[in-house]
């Protein structure tokens, strides 16, 4: 049964804090309290990633509306120059086009912009036009996006935290915590010695059986993740989070030879397409795979990035995107648990990560969600029409 063509696809960008631009929270916020980055080597830069533009893009929200008046959207990061790109270049390859062809439009999206894209902004304005394409496929046929990608593998998702507080995601109920690094190779050994301390003292309020991780953020070099990593290994670290730059594919498979036995090397938050996750596994750079689902191509090229992965025997574990990694993950084998990005300023509280963009987003309850929490139609959320968005160009 063929679907009501595509309308007409529009871009949003949204400012002013939270949902997918999470980088962009008020003063106070644990994810903005001095953490490691490649930009910490400058002191000017080293307290605040904002000091640095790190949620200079805000928001992209694509609409995608079909002939009978159905609209599917998603939400993304990429803000207006993303706007751009998908009124002016990509929409072109939707409009008239039954929505069931995800995997020409794919195509024709991701070679068309060859020429200047192939990761980051453009790839981010592809993802978030394909996952506004799945979730109006999933309204048409008023089937969830889990049922599309081949139905649930289990009743629940459960999720690690990423956050300041493990000690707190622990009675939550969550089966870890992932801490932000602090302090970067420029604060010397003294710096060195707080990342220890902290996680040592982590480890004191959770207990041996709780998952600790560090999330560097591209902070360091092999030799000091190396260091870390070895001086993090008497308190228990399960993994250290992408280290160094994701362009450095030959750092991380040194780095991974380099960490003591049994502790994993994760990374690809900010790696692209089917090629970009390719380097990853076969240069042996990593255990684990942290795909974002909204910049990594959106879930048509994550489906071809799981498959690589899963039959190299290594997992899949996206880097936290809500509903839009929700749906993919309790689909999957090789992704067994999920990441929860703790958005509370504390963070004390669970609150949902995308908000205030989203509407029904669910969040986890003792460190689970059902996996018939998704059981809606499409991505199962709603756009919140209250917050402004702002449509700055058209075509
Ligand atoms: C906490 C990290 O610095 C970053 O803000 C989020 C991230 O990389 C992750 O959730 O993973
Ligand atoms: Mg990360």
């Amino acid at each position: 049964m063929p679907l009501p063509k595509i309308k007409e696809v529009r871009a949003f960008v949204v400012r002013g804090g939270g949902g997918a631009d999470y980088h962009d929270q008020g003063a106070g916020h644990w994810i903005d309290d001095h953490i490691a980055t490649p930009m910490a080597k400058y002191p000017e830069y080293r307290q605040s990633r904002q000091s640095f533009g790190i949620n200079v893009l805000g928001t992209l929200v694509v609409e995608i509306e079909a002939e009978d008046g159905t609209i599917g959207f998603a939400v993304t990061t990429g803000g207006e120059p993303a706007c751009y790109i998908v009124e002016k270049h990509l929409a072109r390859f939707l409009e008239g086009r039954d929505p069931a062809e995800y995997e020409k439009i794919w195509d024709q999206m991701y070679f068309s912009t060859q020429y200047y894209g192939r990761k980051g902004l453009v790839v981010n304005a592809i993802s978030g036009v394909d996952l506004a394409l799945w979730d109006l496929i999933g309204r048409l046929r008023q089937e969830p996006v889990h049922h599309l990608l081949g139905g649930a593998v289990r009743d629940e998702l459960q999720f690690y935290a990423t956050g300041a507080r493990p000690d707190i995601a622990k009675q939550l109920g969550f089966i870890g915590g992932k801490l932000p690094l602090h302090h970067g190779p420029a604060e010397g050994e003294e710096g060195l010695k707080k990342n220890v301390a902290l996680l040592a003292d982590m480890r004191a309020r959770c207990g041996d059986d709780f998952w600790l991780m560090y999330d560097c953020w591209m902070a360091l070099d092999v030799n000091y993740a190396t260091r870390l990593a070895h001086a993090c290994h008497a308190h228990g670290l399960k993994w250290i989070e992408e280290a160094i730059s994701p362009d450095d594919y030959w750092g991380y498979a040194e780095l991974k030879r380099n960490v003591p036995a049994g502790m994993l090397v994760t990374t690809g938050e900010h790696e692209a397409t089917r090629w970009g996750f390719r380097m990853l596994l076969e240069m042996d750079c990593c255990d684990i795979i942290q795909p974002d689902v909204g910049w990594c191509g959106g879930v048509t090229e994550l489906l071809k990035i799981s498959a690589l992965a899963d039959a190299r025997g290594k997992l899949v574990v996206p880097h936290g995107s809500s509903v839009y990694s929700y749906h993919f993950v309790v689909t999957r084998h090789n992704s067994p648990f999920a990441e929860f990005l703790m958005m509370h300023p504390g963070p004390t509280e669970v609150v949902p990560m995308f908000a205030p963009q989203l509407l029904g987003e669910p969040v986890p309850v003792n460190g689970r969600i059902r996996a018939s929490a998704l059981d809606k139609p499409g991505f199962g959320v709603e756009l919140n029409r209250e917050i402004p968005l702002h449509r700055p160009y058209t075509h």
